[in-house]
């Protein structure tokens, strides 16, 4: 048998010969990066990757490596193609100002509703316009009647809102900012009535499910509405004592109800991000948020390929979340947060890996969080 002294010196002998052919390997791959610039290719190429696979699997003598090669071939070529990436020429990125003269900015709700008070705290006093649904929110963006809008993305407590999420995508606008909102939720009722009076409550579903502990407790039913400011003004119109409805303290004073039960949330940090929305991307110096959506190729180590991008860039990533693809079952769009902003040169260089080494790459913005 062989002492480790030995075999340790074969292997270093083995190496030195490895980086020498890799540092050719890669010399040849720059010059395809000139290549593919002038001829408008994309970096990724999956046949020619299928080919060299083959090419190489087919030359293996041990067949009980197979495996090992594959994956040996294929990192090969993905710390090539990351390689060529480092070598593009950065394609510039449109970046347009924020605006905040003269502006109309869009929400989904009534006067009340916690869209309109994430609104009016990202803003400040300004134009606004309410809308029915999330769908009339983007819609009016699309057609120039706001220049703004501000929906909700995801909840602490109950997690994302979907819709937002495959809305953004669809309609392929950008997020400019973000606001955080803490979401208390109370009990309203008719002037006069008592705690002990009511006997069903109106809410939006969100907020059936933030306060069911109190209301179970108080054996109350709870019956869905649109939105919860518009069931305080049902429940206002409705003037019956043993109806309530679920809403913020805005839209008590605003339809004029009594809180009969204030902070009744089962949980007490109950937070709910909403995103502002706009036609173009904006990344203002203070930016520190970034949102990213792709799509991965049914490989393995895909998604693995993603984190390490970021983490070899120094950068954290904050959330990560995956939405299905209409029309292609069981494929995903993955959604990705990390902390950086368009002018670090890091995030630069990882975005541009992150392109090439995802299907169908988008960024989605770069942008300040308020009230964190
Ligand atoms: O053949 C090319 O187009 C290359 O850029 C080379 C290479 C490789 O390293 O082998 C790298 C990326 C492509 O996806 C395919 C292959």
């Amino acid at each position: 048998m062989k002492d480790l002294k030995t075999c340790r010196q074969e292997i270093d002998e083995i190496d030195a010969e490895l980086i020498r052919l890799f540092e050719k390997r890669m010399a040849v791959s720059r010059d395809v990066v000139k290549y593919k610039v002038e001829h408008g290719m994309k970096i990724f190429q999956k046949e020619r990757e299928k080919e060299v696979i083959n090419k190489n699997l087919a030359r293996v003598k041990n067949k009980g490596l197979l495996n090992y090669i594959k994956n040996f071939i294929t990192n090969n070529m993905n710390i090539s193609r990351a390689y060529q990436a480092s070598l593009m020429p950065n394609s510039p990125l449109k970046i347009a100002q924020p605006r905040r003269e003269g502006i109309k900015v869009g929400y989904q709700g009534v006067p009340g509703s916690f869209s309109y008070q994430a609104t009016k705290k990202y803003f400040g006093e300004v134009n606004n316009q309410n809308y029915e649904r999330f769908e009339d929110v983007f819609e009016a963006l699309k057609k120039n009647e706001i220049d703004y809008g501000v929906v909700p993305l995801e909840n602490s407590s109950t997690g994302a809102i979907n819709d937002n999420y495959d809305f953004i995508t669809q309609y392929e606008f950008f997020i400019v900012g973000e606001q955080q909102l803490y979401i208390s939720q109370n009990l309203l009722g008719v002037k006069g009535a008592k705690i002990e009076d009511v006997k069903d409550v109106y809410s939006h579903p969100q907020g059936l499910l933030q306060t069911s502990k109190f209301l179970d407790e108080h054996h109350i039913g709870k019956h869905r509405y649109r939105n919860t400011a518009v069931a305080a003004k049902f429940v206002a119109e409705l003037n019956d004592p043993t109806v309530g409805a679920i809403a913020s303290s805005e839209a008590a004073e605003l339809y004029g109800l009594d809180i009969l039960a204030p902070g009744i949330e089962n949980d007490k940090s109950n937070h709910t991000r909403f995103i502002v929305i706009g036609r173009e991307l904006e990344a203002p110096i203070d930016a520190e948020r970034i949102s990213m959506a792709f799509t991965l190729r049914h490989e393995v180590g895909s998604l693995f390929e993603v984190m390490r991008i970021i983490k070899d860039h120094f950068i954290n990533m904050a959330r990560i979340e995956s939405r299905p693809l209409p029309g292609n079952p069981w494929e995903y769009c993955f959604y990705v947060d990390i902390d950086g902003n368009l002018g670090d040169y890091n995030v630069l260089a990882a975005l541009q890996e992150l392109k090439v080494s995802t299907d169908q790459f988008r960024l989605l913005g770069n942008y300040e969080r308020k009230g964190v």
